[in-house]
């Protein structure tokens, strides 16, 4: 008997068909893949399986018995707990990470609130020693890197008596290094018989963890891949067509310098660097979390200056105050943090999708303060065409895209005006292998400006850069070779 065993899952959004008939079981011990393009379903299915959404038909089975939670606390009184995607785990930042760890215990009245510090120190190491890792226990929560959060989110859910994890796209912010500890973690809770249903759009992540693959297109489950799995087979049935040849031809640089930073120092401190970025070049920095990727791409973006050092652009002496000068000199960014920084809160004005691409654009399009020639609604036709863009409508609401088309209209707003440097940090964040490839074949047409990307995956960077350069300790470091970054077994159709 499967221990969760999902049959025939419909549920509709309005006229958008978010499940079709999806069915998946999964075994004790087994880690199943969900694979899928951005829209397919993935988030729904897992919404059902938590009780944020109810199906509007289908059933789920559970230990055999039928399995209809009402809410995600629900769910996981029955084991079943969802642990969301890196970049989201919160917690209260100033309890610290004893306290994060027993939060639940507090909530439903398990443990008192007036324990002693030495007894929830207790009760905090016990959880982390059923689940073997070690974290700072006093440390403040929100001072923890997303990898450690992520753990106490998992090892949180484990001490609940989980016995199936869910974990939609768990290392969207990490880098490899963070990533392996999580997956060698994974495989010890395997090990213990504890199912794991994992989502991801990085296909490193599911080769080295995947017992099998469920693959969904369009809300249905269109195949199932067991070990020896084909990846490339996978992917091709998630998108559709064939797969493009994942590595670029790098390309000389014969571009004039549009970025030129001499003797550059991002901390004080830290290693004074040159760093040249030309017309018509792809450029990726790779890192890990917190050496300085970020901090670069905001120096330049007039987020934040440099410790010290100058810049130039076109050859001016280029220092811009803050981001509105950068966006006046023609230099724009998408930042990581998608919906902090990029998207207006639901039940705003502007949360459209045709507002989302158009905002920045619109005084420029419209001096004369109205809004007559339907440009923006044109923009965001064209992009749903160009971007492969899933939603309803232009109209649409920004919030009922899925993650990897939210991050698809932050994109396609740059796309809609010329520009001189493209600052983009972390720009394949739950974008889909097929929808990537799209979007780093859009970004390398460009041969009239320059591209500056950060990423942690080297996969993506290997994939998208004519020139791949390495950050570390706030400082930049050119001449790494492509081997060094080709990601084992690269897929290649
Ligand atoms: N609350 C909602 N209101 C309206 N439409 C929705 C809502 N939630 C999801 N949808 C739609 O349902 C479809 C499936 O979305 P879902 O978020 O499940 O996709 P996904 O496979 O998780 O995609 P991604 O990889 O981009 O995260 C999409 O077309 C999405 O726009």
């Amino acid at each position: 008997m499967p221990l969760l065993d999902i049959q025939s899952l419909s549920l509709s959004f309005g006229s958008t068909l978010a499940l079709a008939d999806a069915s998946l079981s999964l075994q004790a011990g087994e880690i199943v893949a969900l694979m899928g393009a951005n829209g397919a379903g993935k988030s729904t299915l897992v919404k059902v399986l938590s009780g944020v959404h109810r199906a509007d038909s289908g059933i789920i089975f559970w230990k055999g018995a039928l399995f209809q939670p009402n809410s995600p606390a629900e769910a996981a009184r029955s084991g079943v707990v969802t642990v969301h995607q890196s970049t989201d785990v919160v917690g209260i930042p100033d309890l610290t990470v004893a306290d994060a760890l027993l939060l639940d215990r507090y909530v439903d009245g398990r443990e008192p609130f007036f324990l002693s510090a030495a007894s929830v120190r207790r009760a905090a190491a016990r959880i982390l020693d059923e689940v073997g890792i070690t974290l700072p226990l006093e440390r403040r929560f929100g001072d923890l890197g997303t990898a450690d959060r992520q753990l106490v989110a998992i090892a949180r859910a484990l001490s609940n008596k989980a016995e199936l994890l869910i974990l939609d796209e768990p290392t969207a912010s990490l880098s490899s290094n963070e990533s392996q500890r999580l997956y060698t973690f994974l495989r010890v809770l395997k090990s213990r018989g504890i199912a794991i249903l994992y989502i991801s759009h990085r296909t490193t992540d599911l080769m080295s963890l995947a017992d099998h693959v469920v693959v969904l297109r369009g809300g249905r489950d269109v195949g199932t891949f067991t070990r020896p799995i084909d990846f490339g087979a996978a992917i091709e049935t998630m998108i559709g067509r064939p797969l493009k040849s994942a590595r670029p031809d790098r390309r000389a640089l014969s571009g004039r310098p549009v970025l030129e930073l001499k003797q550059a120092v991002l901390l004080p401190g830290s290693r004074p660097f040159d760093f040249t970025v030309h017309e018509g070049e792809v450029v990726a920095i790779t890192g890990v979390l917190g050496a300085g990727k970020s901090r670069l791409l905001s120096a330049i973006f007039g987020r934040g200056a440099l410790a010290a050092g100058s810049m130039r652009l076109d050859g001016r002496a280029y220092h811009p105050a803050g981001p509105a000068e950068a966006i006046a000199a023609g230099v724009v960014m998408a930042a990581e943090d998608r919906h902090r920084s990029s998207l207006i809160p639901a039940g705003w004005p502007g949360e459209s999708l045709a507002a989302t691409i158009s905002l920045p654009h619109l005084k420029r399009w419209y001096p004369s303060g109205f809004l007559y020639s339907g440009r923006e609604t044109r923009e965001a036709v064209a992009a749903i065409r160009r971007l492969g863009i899933k939603a309803q409508g232009p109209r649409a609401s920004i919030w009922s895209l899925s993650g990897g088309n939210q991050q698809k209209a932050v994109l396609a707003r740059w796309e809609a005006e010329p520009s001189r440097l493209l600052l983009l940090d972390e720009p394949f964040q739950g974008v889909d292998v097929g929808a990537r490839q799209d979007i780093i074949h859009i970004l390398r047409d460009h041969r009239d400006r320059a591209t500056l990307i950060a990423t942690s995956d080297p996969e993506e960077a290997y994939e998208v850069a004519d020139r791949m350069v390495h950050i570390s300790n706030h400082s930049l470091f050119e001449g790494a070779d492509d081997a060094m970054y080709a990601p084992e077994g690269q897929l290649t159709a």
